[in-house]
C-alpha cells in the first residue's frame, strides 16, 4: 500500500480564497480515504504580512512564514503544490491591508512612505519584500506549460464568448518607444565560468558607489544590463500626450507594475506628471511638502489633499478638472466611479488589459462610460511589438472567431527568477549622471552604460539550467502534442542573441525529427502564429518569462474568453509539480459582486484542472492507484462539467461558485461510483453520488435563493474566518453529505 503523501493547496486572497472555502472541503472529502492528506498554507497578502512582522505580535497572533516554507519545498522532490492566484500588492492594495490588520488588532507598523529613520528604512525594506509579485517568483522552481485542454477549446467552440468586431478603419494603436528605452540600451553577456560581481554608480565627479555587490553567478549564466532613459522616456509620453489629444483617442498606459514592482512604477509616475504637468509646475512644492508619491498613481495624490486646508484643496480641484477637461480623454477602470486609467497602478495589468482591450474592437471605456478608440502606451518597445502586430492584424483580417480559431499553447521559461521577472532586486533610479558599470571578481568591467539622473537602470540574470530544461519542455511538448513550437526570440536583441545560441545547442540534445521547431522575433512569431489560428491550426509558443505572462492571457482571453480556464503546470526541476489554477488573477470585482449581492461568479475551473494534474502526479510519484483513478474520474467530471455548462452565471439568483462545486462533486462521485478499477472507491462513492443525485433540485434551488442581498465577511484581506466558512458552506444538507 503507498504511503499518506502530502498535496498542499494554498490559501491566497479575494475571489480564489473564498471559492476555496467552498471547493476545499469536497476536495478533502474526496480524497481523504485514497491515502492522501491536503495541507494548506496561508500565503495570503495579511498572512505573508504578518509573517514576516513577529517581533510587533502578540505570541498568539504570529503566523509561519508559509511562503518560505513553500519556496524551500519547491526544490524538494516531493513538492505537490496546488498554487492558487493571489494579489501582488500594489503600495495601495498594501497599506489597505495594513490597517485592516491594525484594527483587527495586529500592532504591525505603518507602511513608511518617506522612512525617517533607521528602523523605518529596515520596516520599508521589509514591506518591499511583500508588495508586488511576491510570491510566484518564490515557488517558481521550473519552467511553466499552459494550455487550454481539448474539453476546454470544444466548449469554447460550441459556446462562443462575446468578441467585438474590428474595423480597417479603428484609430487604435500600441504607442512604443523607438529609442532610449530598455530594448534600444540592453547589453548582455554569458559567463564563462562562476563568478561574483558587483554593481557601481561612478559619479561624473567620480565618486564611486556600489549599488549591490557579491551577486554570485554560475557558468553559462546570461545576464543582460540596461537603461530608461527619463529624459527621452518623458519626450516619448509628451508626444503621445499630444497626439492622442490630435487623433482624439483615449490615452491608456499599460504596465506591469504587480511584477515589474521597482522600474514600472516609476514609468506609471512619469506618465501622471506629464499627463497633469501644468498641475505640477504650479503644486509641486505643496505636492511635495504633503509627501505625494504619483509612482503609486493619481489616487495617492487624490488621497493626500485631505491633508491640506480647503482653500488650497478647492484650488488644486479645480486645476484637476483643468487637465482632465483640457487634455486628452483618458481611458477609465471604473467611469462610474470616475477611476481613470492613470489612478492605481495595479488597476491596469498589461497582460490582462491588453487582450482586453482587443477583444472589445480595440477600444477602452471613456468617461462617459462609452467605449472608445484607444492609444495603448507601452514604453518600453522589448514586447509591445506583439500587441501592434496583433491590432494591426484585426484591423486587417477583422475579429477572431472562437469557433474555428486554432489554439496557443505555451512553454514559458521562468525557473530560478529568470529574465525581468526577476531584475527587482537589481534595479536602480539613477541618482546622479556618469556611469553605471557591472564588474566580475577581478574588478574587470563587464557591462557599461552611461547614465542621467532619473534613468531606470537594470539588470536580469538568467541561468543555464532552466534554459536546459525550458528547451526540453519545449521538445517534449512539441512531441507529445505534435504541433509545431516558435521560439520567439529576436536575434536583433542583445539577450534573445545570447539565448539563441543556447537554444540551438540544446535543441541538438533531442531528437527533433519530424518536429517544425522554429526561432522567429515577437512580432514575425506573432504574425506567423495568427495566420495559422484564423486557419484553426495550434502552435506552441515557446517564450522568455515576460511573453510567457503576457501570451497566457492574451491567446487564452481571445480563445476561451479568460485564462481562468488554462491548465497551468510548472514541473519543478527537482522533481516536484507545482500546479498553477488558471493562469489569470484573483478577480477583486468578482469579490465586489459577491459582498454586494452574494453571488460569486469565480470560476473554479482552472482549480478542477490543477487538481486533477496534482493528483495524477500525486498517483504516479507515489504509486498510489487511487489518486490515479481520482485523477481520471476528475478529468472526466470536468469535462462532463463543461458539457453541461454547469459554471457559474454573471446574474444574481442563478447558479454560482458554490453551486458549480456542487455540480462538480456530483460527477465526481458518479464516476468514481461507476469506475471498476477499485471497489473500495467504488463502494464509497455509489453512496454519495446517490445522495448528491437525490438532493440536487433541492440543493441548488437553495444556494440560488439564498442569493440577493448583502454578505458581510468583516474583512477584505483577512475575513472573518466562521462567516466566511457558513457564507461560502451554507448548505447543511450538501455538508452533511461531504461531511
Ligand atoms: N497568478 C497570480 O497569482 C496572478 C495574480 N494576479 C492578481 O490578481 C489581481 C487582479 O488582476 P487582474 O489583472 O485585474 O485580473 P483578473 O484575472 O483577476 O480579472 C480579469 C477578469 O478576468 C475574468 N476572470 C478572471 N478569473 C476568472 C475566473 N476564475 N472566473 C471567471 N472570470 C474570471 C473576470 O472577468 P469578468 O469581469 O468578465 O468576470 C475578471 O474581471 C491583482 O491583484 C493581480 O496582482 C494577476 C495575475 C496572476
Ligand atoms: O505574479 C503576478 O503578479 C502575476 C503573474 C502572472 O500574471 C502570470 O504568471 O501570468
Ligand atoms: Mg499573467
Amino acid at each position: 500500500m503507498s504511503k499518506i503523501a502530502k498535496i498542499i493547496y494554498t490559501k491566497t486572497d479575494e475571489a480564489p480564497a473564498l471559492a476555496t472555502r467552498s471547493f476545499l472541503p469536497i476536495v478533502k472529502a474526496f480524497t481523504k480515504s485514497s491515502h492522501i492528506e491536503i495541507e494548506v498554507k496561508d500565503i495570503s497578502l495579511a498572512a505573508r504580512i504578518l509573517a514576516n512582522f513577529p517581533e510587533y505580535l502578540k505570541e498568539e497572533q504570529k503566523v509561519e512564514d508559509a511562503l518560505a516554507i513553500l519556496g524551500d519545498l519547491a526544490k524538494q522532490p516531493e513538492a505537490n503544490i496546488i498554487k492558487l492566484p493571489n494579489i501582488s500588492a500594489s503600495v495601495a492594495q498594501l497599506t489597505e491591508a495594513i490597517s485592516e490588520l491594525q484594527d483587527l488588532g495586529y500592532a504591525i507598523p505603518d507602511f513608511p512612505e518617506e522612512p525617517k529613520n533607521e528602523e523605518e528604512k529596515n520596516i520599508l525594506a521589509t514591506y518591499n519584500k511583500i508588495k508586488g509579485s511576491a510570491v510566484n517568483p518564490v515557488l517558481r522552481e521550473g519552467n511553466s506549460d499552459r494550455r487550454a485542454p481539448k474539453a476546454i477549446k470544444n466548449y469554447a467552440r460550441k459556446n462562443p464568448h462575446s468578441m467585438g468586431a474590428w474595423s480597417a478603419d479603428s484609430k487604435t494603436h500600441v504607442a512604443t518607444m523607438t529609442e532610449g528605452d530598455f530594448a534600444n540600451n540592453e547589453n548582455s553577456y554569458t559567463t564563462k565560468k562562476a563568478t561574483s560581481i558587483s554593481i557601481l554608480h561612478i559619479a561624473e565627479n567620480g565618486t564611486k558607489k556600489v549599488l549591490k555587490e557579491k551577486i554570485d553567478l554560475l557558468e553559462g549564466e546570461i545576464i543582460d544590463a540596461t537603461i530608461m532613459s527619463k529624459k527621452i522616456l518623458i519626450d516619448f509620453l509628451e508626444e503621445q500626450y499630444e497626439d492622442a489629444l490630435d487623433k482624439n483617442v483615449l490615452f491608456s498606459l499599460h504596465m506591469k507594475g504587480t511584477m515589474m514592482k521597482v522600474s514600472d512604477p516609476i514609468i506609471f509616475g512619469h506618465a501622471v506628471r506629464v499627463f497633469f504637468s501644468d498641475l505640477f509646475k504650479k503644486h509641486g512644492k505643496t505636492f511635495d511638502k504633503i509627501g505625494v508619491d504619483v509612482n503609486n498613481g493619481l489616487g495617492n495624490l487624490l488621497g493626500k489633499l485631505s491633508e491640506l486646508p480647503k482653500e488650497k484643496r478647492d484650488e488644486i480641484r479645480a486645476d484637476l478638472r483643468y487637465a482632465f477637461d483640457h487634455g486628452p480623454e483618458i481611458a477609465m477602470v471604473n467611469s462610474d466611479k470616475g477611476i481613470t486609467n492613470l489612478h492605481v497602478p495595479s488597476d491596469v495589468i498589461i497582460d490582462a488589459s491588453m487582450p482586453a482591450m482587443i477583444r472589445t474592437s480595440g477600444k477602452m471605456y471613456n468617461s462617459d462610460g462609452k467605449l472608445q478608440d484607444t492609444k495603448a502606451i507601452i514604453p518600453d518597445s522589448s514586447y509591445a511589438g506583439i500587441y501592434a502586430a496583433t491590432i494591426d492584424f484585426c484591423k486587417k483580417n477583422g475579429a477572431f472567431d472562437p469557433t474555428t480559431m486554432g489554439t496557443v499553447p505555451n512553454v514559458g521559461l521562468m525557473a530560478q527568477k529568470a529574465e525581468e521577472y526577476g531584475s527587482h532586486d537589481k534595479t536602480f533610479e539613477i541618482a546622479k549622471a556618469g556611469k553605471v558599470i557591472v564588474v566580475d571578481a577581478a574588478g574587470k568591467t563587464i557591462l557599461e552604460h552611461a547614465v542621467e539622473a532619473g534613468d531606470i537602470w537594470r539588470m536580469c540574470q538568467t541561468k543555464d539550467l532552466p534554459i536546459q530544461d525550458w528547451v526540453k519542455l519545449a521538445v517534449t511538448r512539441a512531441r507529445a502534442s505534435e504541433t509545431p513550437a516558435v521560439f520567439w526570440l529576436d536575434k536583433n536583441r542583445a539577450h534573445d542573441a545570447e539565448v539563441i545560441k543556447k537554444v540551438k545547442k540544446y535543441l541538438q540534445d533531442h531528437n527533433t525529427d519530424g518536429l517544425d521547431i522554429r526561432i522567429l522575433s515577437p512580432i514575425k512569431a506573432t504574425e506567423f502564429t495568427l495566420e495559422r489560428i484564423v486557419k484553426g491550426e495550434d502552435t506552441i509558443s515557446v517564450s522568455g518569462n515576460v511573453l510567457r505572462d503576457y501570451l497566457t492571457d492574451l491567446f487564452p482571453i481571445l480563445e476561451v474568453g479568460t485564462s481562468a480556464k488554462m491548465l497551468s503546470i510548472v514541473p519543478l526541476m527537482n522533481g516536484g509539480g507545482l500546479f498553477e489554477t488558471g493562469a489569470g488573477g484573483s478577480a477583486p470585482k468578482h469579490v465586489q459582486q459577491f459582498l454586494e449581492e452574494n453571488h460569486l461568479r469565480w470560476d473554479s475551473l482552472g482549480e478542477f484542472l490543477a487538481l486533477a494534474v496534482s493528483l495524477e502526479h500525486l498517483g504516479t510519484t507515489n504509486n498510489n492507484e487511487k489518486a490515479l483513478i481520482l485523477a481520471e474520474t476528475l478529468d472526466e467530471a470536468t469535462d462532463k462539467f463543461l458539457e453541461n455548462d454547469k459554471s457559474p452565471s454573471r446574474k444574481v439568483g442563478e447558479i454560482d461558485n458554490r453551486g458549480s462545486h456542487f455540480y462538480l462533486a456530483l460527477y465526481w462521485a458518479q464516476g468514481l461510483a461507476n469506475q471498476n478499477k477499485n471497489a473500495d472507491l467504488k463502494a464509497e462513492f455509489a453512496k454519495i453520488a446517490d445522495e448528491l443525485a437525490k438532493n440536487e433540485t433541492k440543493i441548488i434551488a437553495e444556494l440560488n435563493s439564498i442569493q440577493g442581498n448583502a454578505v458581510n465577511i468583516e474583512g477584505y484581506y483577512m475575513p472573518n474566518e466562521t462567516l466566511t466558512e457558513n457564507a461560502m458552506r451554507p448548505n447543511k444538507n450538501l455538508n452533511s453529505i461531504l461531511n
